[in-house]
């Protein structure tokens, strides 16, 4: 498997017809590691992600892998993979299919490689079914063996927890810590128990940076802010927090 590399973001600002979403963000990953973008719904994190695989070009700023600008004519396959948050309609193929329909570069995955990598993500029983034909959580799965089987150096996922079971959601959040061990991993969520799980946080709020920093920054007056709640709300939360301040 490949090493991960650091991404760079530096002063980004990007949005749609005219109308910047995030403005000025700047951010650098370890790598490897993972980075968790946290932020309320519609804050920008799926848009930072996009500007990142290059279906979005940045209005200003940079994003570079290891010093390297990203200009959109680069073909980024060769960097990174990316699992989507919704699943896209793939009508008549076989789960091991999809997964072989990733690219590095101009090479496609094996079938040897995607079985191994469904194993890996605990799907390998769903490999012949069709993928029309999963459920929601399923079809996360074999979104997140896809996006592993190329064994890019960079991985970058969008919502990678939702949708799925307490059981999933705890296999995940372990696939993902394991892959963060040699690759650098990016991801946007909601999910805070992975954030606490991350070796960088980086907190959106209004388009702009609200925290960054190791999860140990990530109080709950901080989540508190960042979702405009109050911080006696979070009384659910108590024992994640009080789980990753043992650690
Ligand atoms: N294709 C698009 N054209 C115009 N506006 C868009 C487009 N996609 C997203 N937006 C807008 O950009 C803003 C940020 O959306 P984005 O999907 O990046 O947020 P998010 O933080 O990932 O949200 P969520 O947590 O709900 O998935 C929203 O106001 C959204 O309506």
């Amino acid at each position: 498997m490949s090493q991960g590399y650091k991404v760079e973001f530096k002063e980004v600002t990007v949005g749609y017809k005219g109308h910047p979403v995030v403005e000025n963000i700047t951010f650098t990953t370890p790598g490897p590691g993972l980075t968790t973008i946290l932020g309320p719904n519609g804050v920008g994190k799926s848009t930072l992600l996009k500007a990142l695989i290059g279906s979005l070009r940045p209005w200003s700023g940079t994003i570079t892998i290891n010093g390297i600008n990203l200009g959109m004519e680069k073909d980024r396959s060769l960097y990174l993979s990316y699992a989507p948050p919704e699943p896209p309609n793939m009508f008549n193929m076989r789960v091991v299919e999809v997964v072989m329909s990733a690219k590095k570069g101009k090479k496609w995955v094996s079938e040897q490689d995607a079985i191994e990598s469904l194993r890996f993500v605990g799907a390998a029983e769903l490999a012949m079914k069709y993928f029309e034909q999963l459920s929601t959580g399923q079809k996360r799965l074999v979104l997140l063996a896809r996006a592993l089987a190329v064994h890019s150096p960079i991985i970058v996922m969008d919502e990678p927890t939702a949708n799925l079971d307490l059981g999933n959601q705890v296999r995940i959040r372990s696939i993902i810590r394991k892959v963060a061990g040699f690759s650098t991993v990016i991801v946007a969520s909601h999910d805070v128990e992975l954030a606490m799980d991350s070796d960088l946080v980086v907190a959106v709020k209004n388009g702009r940076v609200l925290m960054r920093g190791p999860p140990s920054e990530l109080a709950p007056k901080v989540i508190a802010e960042l979702y405009d709640i109050d911080e006696s709300e979070l009384r659910f939360m108590a024992a994640i927090f009080m789980k990753y301040n043992q650690k």
